[in-house]
């Protein structure tokens, strides 16, 4: 008999036959209580989990005895109980590299829109308000070679480092724990603390993981002290950012612009002061999301799944001191 897994994600038809040909597969909407509850059997006996976006905690594993191992379709993991899954020895894996080149794409879109207010006045000519040669009031900043500070040099913040050094001649300049000598060498960037990247930055980039550390580590003091010309903008995970203080930034002028594809709250209520912003270009979270990079997703989590059931995880495992 196969290994029973549970699937909370429509896969392309081709990776759910691969899955299939491996497990077992219960396939489920979402992993709410409700959804648990009434597949009991099915999250008591599965071996494997694979998804992405929900909660995974010690309430889920609790119903899980027999779990060995999880798959997310993401790089990110600050939506798993990674304690708990140490606790009970279930291996994490997830899909760095696949999305890597992707992301820095969408970061470096998140900086032309927002500098050049492309989504603002590709609206303003839908509206019908182009009637003739435009002035100053529809103009924009320069990007190339202003400074760029990125907040995250791993492998998303080398992949923006690369696109701003070599097509857009910025200086590069980065926060992380550590110092990256690749970024260093390759794109002649410098380490710096924080308060010198945010007082020196033209463009203030975050591509970091939610953390305890770096839960709300934009706040008001920080944005008070980027300079008035600076554009923030972020594709890590939203709640790096105390929101209401970059909304106070921005009306107050402290900063000039952002580009965000990552929220506090996702989906993004209507109601958030930040859709009635004209200098804030938001993005539904679409970071990786290419057909071409979220196949390439889908089918590294389900070859992660089928490589940690038969305790392969010299790859893309987050916990292997677990096995
Ligand atoms: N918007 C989207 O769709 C996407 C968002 N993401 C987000 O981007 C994040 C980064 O991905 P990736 O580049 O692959 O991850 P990496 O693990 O390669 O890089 C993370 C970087 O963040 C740095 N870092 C972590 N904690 C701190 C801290 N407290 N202070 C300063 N720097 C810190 C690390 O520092 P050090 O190098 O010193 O360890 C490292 O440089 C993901 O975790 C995810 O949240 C990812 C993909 C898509
Ligand atoms: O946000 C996306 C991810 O892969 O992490």
């Amino acid at each position: 008999m196969k290994p029973s897994v549970i699937l909370y994600k429509s896969l392309p038809d081709d990776l759910q036959r691969r899955l299939e040909a491996h497990f077992s597969v219960t396939k489920v909407p979402n992993l709410d209580a409700d959804t648990v509850q009434k597949n009991a059997d099915a999250f008591k006996n599965a071996v494997g989990l694979l998804g992405s976006s929900e909660k995974v905690d010690a309430a889920l594993l609790d119903n899980m005895p027999a779990l060995r191992a999880t798959s997310t379709i993401s790089v990110g993991y600050d939506n798993f109980d990674v304690d708990a899954l140490n606790d009970r020895r279930v291996l994490l894996m997830h899909t760095p590299t696949a999305l890597t080149e992707t992301v820095a794409d969408t970061l470096m879109a998140l900086i032309l829109s927002s500098a050049r207010r492309v989504v603002e006045v590709a609206e303003r000519v839908k509206a019908g308000e182009w009637t003739k040669g435009i002035g100053p009031d529809w103009f924009g900043t320069d990007v190339h070679h202003k400074t760029i500070g990125i907040v995250g040099m791993g492998r998303i913040g080398l992949a923006l480092a690369q696109r701003a050094h070599f097509g857009f001649g910025m200086p590069v300049l980065y926060n992380a724990r550590r110092q990256h000598k690749e970024a260093d060498e390759r794109f002649n960037a410098r380490h710096c603390d924080l308060d010198t990247l945010l007082q020196e930055a033209d463009f203030v980039c975050s591509i970091l993981p939610l953390t305890d550390e770096t839960r709300h580590l934009f706040g008001a003091a920080e944005f008070a002290k980027m300079k008035s010309s600076a554009i923030f903008i972020n594709a890590g995970r939203g709640q790096v950012v105390d929101e209401n203080a970059l909304i106070a930034a921005l009306k107050a002028g402290e900063i000039h612009a952002a580009g965000l594809d990552v929220f506090e709250q996702e989906p993004l209520p209507m109601s958030s002061e930040l859709l009635t912003l004209p200098n804030v270009v938001a993005l539904p979270h679409i970071g990786s999301a290419t057909h071409e990079t979220r196949y390439n997703m889908a089918a590294t989590a389900v070859d992660n799944l089928i490589d940690a059931l038969n305790g392969k995880i010299e790859k893309n495992c987050v916990n292997p001191q677990v096995k």
